[in-house]
């Protein structure tokens, strides 16, 4: 495979704050950049626990304990020393909810960009245009930035929040499954966004559609048990994996 790996993760594991036995129990993977990763599994797997490694959101509970390495860029985020504001530039997250903030349109997507210390007027409003027009959501809201974010539907406050994230220009954007709360024409125009985005970004998505991960994923890690069972491009996880389980998981055998 000749693409860059913009991560590698290298023999993770985790352990939630008490737990004898760890969530993720030695997981090596790489993520490719400019491409979408999909992590798939049943419940309890352990897709979001791996996802919330990579911006090191666990860190937010004492008593959790990561080993192993995520190397970003050859830069192991693991490490004590490692800057979490440099992380939480490079890596953005999406939630299963959209969480829009209490305030205008506008507010919320230029809450990050006055967070870092931008405050000429001008150039917040042509950085909340662009990362509006990157989430597909410019043309519908154009009119009324000035209005509450809570008055938009939820597959509308879902794309105001990815364009909060877009706005401070991250490297790689985490989606917890990011259409579970949605409906259909809302997932789709979601879906497409996510395509359309890795130009732009290295993508990692926790999904419980498996046809969520055939569509817009470039490669897909199965997951069990806390256990990477396959990884490989999307294509061949869905077409022929190699392994048994995979196949079962995939073709509906359980779940
Ligand atoms: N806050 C927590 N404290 C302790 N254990 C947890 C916590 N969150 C998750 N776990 C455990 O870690 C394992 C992995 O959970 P995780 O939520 O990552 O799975 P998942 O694959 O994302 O599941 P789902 O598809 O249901 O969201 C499970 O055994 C779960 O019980």
């Amino acid at each position: 495979m000749s693409e860059k790996e913009k991560i590698k993760v290298e023999n993770l594991k985790f352990w939630y704050a008490g737990a004898k036995e760890p969530s993720l129990k030695g997981i090596t993977m790489p993520i490719y950049e400019n491409k979408v990763t999909a992590l798939i599994g049943p419940s309890g797997c352990g897709k979001t626990t791996l996802l919330r490694c990579f911006n090191r959101m666990h860190d937010l509970y004492k008593g959790n304990r990561y080993e192993g390495k995520i190397l970003l860029d050859n830069e192991n985020i693991l490490d004590k020393d490692y800057d979490l504001i440099k992380l939480r530039t490079k890596v953005g997250m999406v939630f299963q909810k959209p969480t829009p903030f209490p305030m205008s349109i506008f507010d919320n997507v230029a809450y990050g960009l006055k967070l870092r210390g931008i405050k000429d007027k001008k150039v917040l409003e042509e950085k909340v245009e662009k990362a509006l027009k990157e989430a597909a959501l410019w043309d519908e809201v154009k009119d009324r930035l000035n209005e509450s974010a809570n008055g938009l539907s939820g597959g509308q406050q879902q794309r105001l929040v990815i364009a909060r994230a877009l706005a401070v220009e991250p490297e790689v954007l985490l989606f917890d499954e990011p259409t579970s709360a949605l409906d259909p024409i809302s997932t789709a125009k979601i879906e497409e966004l996510v395509v359309k985005l890795k130009k732009d970004v290295t993508i990692i998505i926790v999904t419980h559609n498996m046809q969520q991960a055939a569509r817009v994923s470039d490669y897909t890690a199965f997951m069990y048990l806390g256990e990477l069972v396959e990884f490989d491009k999307t294509d061949i996880i869905f077409t022929s994996p190699s392994k048994k389980l995979t196949e079962e998981y995939v073709s509906g055998k359980f779940g």
